[in-house]
């Protein structure tokens, strides 16, 4: 993902599609420009393809291309071998409280289009305004559209083509979290990130372990463990803590505090017993652990793993700005 990893010369291309009024510019603001969920409300409509270059940091690098929903996605005017040929995942967003039909219409024929063109883009759906729906209501549509989906691509001969499914709205965390998986599919280390993950995991007694970018507060990689909402919820709070508290009391840019490390690091304790630990990996990039309270007590070890994790994490990206 990062220009500097990446084997090709160009930045790794996401494409946002959907119909009109789906949802598509509120997601990007509201993931990657820190726009509050309400103020989307007042968006213009999009009325050309708006080229967004996501450059977080070293590491979170990428292009997010925003179509316009009144644009058909497979004719010649979005030049189809050079928008999906060089394209890295398709985001297709479908407003859930919206007639399906259309949508699903066109999405096959966007996915005909662009799979014929470059068989390895990632396919990924966003159900997208589900925060006035019950939980059953979710599940319900859910497996309603990819029903439907599935019926048109096995019709059209593209059942082999893969489709990631995502329940989101801009109200709660779960268009970060999509956009977490989005954003993991375009990083090659990824397989080496989760096994390193795993042992840190394994040897410090952590329950679950996410490494964010902190700007974005999408996480790159997660241990294999399952990952539920309220974790990653629990998790993506903490860094908005951590950066609010250093904001007001952190010791600015390059300041050392003495003990030889400019890293920032918090423990959160709860009343349940369970803690959030966090550590600055560089930069951009933080490591956020649940864990039992108790393990706290061997804090050394967890320090000394997380060291070990983050010296890793340089040699297997290079990272620029790495804390002492
Ligand atoms: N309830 C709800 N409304 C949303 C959500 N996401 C976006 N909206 C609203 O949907 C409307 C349309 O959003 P846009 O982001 O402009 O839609 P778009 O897909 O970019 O539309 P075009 O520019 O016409 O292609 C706005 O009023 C948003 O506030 C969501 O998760 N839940």
């Amino acid at each position: 993902m990062a220009s500097a990893r990446h084997d090709g010369p160009s930045t790794p291309r996401v494409l946002l599609m959907g119909a009109r009024r789906a949802g598509k510019s509120s997601i990007q603001k509201v993931v990657f420009h820190k726009m509050s969920p309400h103020e989307t409300l007042f968006l213009e409509p999009t009325n050309k393809l708006v080229k967004n270059d996501i450059a977080n940091s070293s590491f979170v690098q990428f292009e997010v291309w925003d179509f316009p929903g009144h644009v058909d996605t497979t004719s010649a005017a979005v030049k189809p071998e050079l928008t999906f040929g060089g394209c890295s995942a398709l985001v297709w967003v479908i407003d859930a409280q919206d007639d399906h039909a259309e949508a699903l219409a066109r999405l096959q024929a966007t996915i005909g289009t662009a799979y014929r063109i470059n068989p390895s883009i990632v396919f990924e759906v966003l159900v997208h305004k589900v925060d006035s729906f019950s939980e059953d209501q979710r599940i319900e549509c859910q497996r309603e559209l990819q029903a439907h989906l599935s019926e048109e691509l096995t019709a059209a001969r593209l059942q082999h083509v893969k489709v990631n499914f995502h329940l989101t709205s801009i109200y709660d965390h779960s268009v970060f979290e999509a956009f977490s998986k989005v954003v993991q599919q375009l990083i090659p280390q990824l397989p080496t990130l989760e096994s390193l993950l795993d042992i840190l995991v394994a040897s410090c007694r952590i329950e679950k372990a996410f490494l964010f970018d902190v700007v974005s507060k999408i996480y790159i990689a997660t241990d294999s463990s399952l990952v539920d909402m309220q974790s990653y919820e629990l998790c993506a709070d903490m860094i908005d803590v951590v950066i609010d508290v250093s904001c007001i009391y952190g010791l600015g840019e390059g300041a050392d505090d003495g003990t030889g490390s400019t890293a920032s690091n918090c423990v959160i304790t709860l009343n349940n017993g369970t803690a959030l630990f966090l550590r600055e990996m560089n930069r951009s990039l933080a490591l956020v652990c649940i864990l039992k309270e108790s393990v706290m007590q061997q804090q050394g070890l967890l320090e000394y793993n997380c060291a070990s994790f983050r010296k890793a994490l340089g040699e297997l990206f290079r990272l620029p700005n790495q804390p002492k």
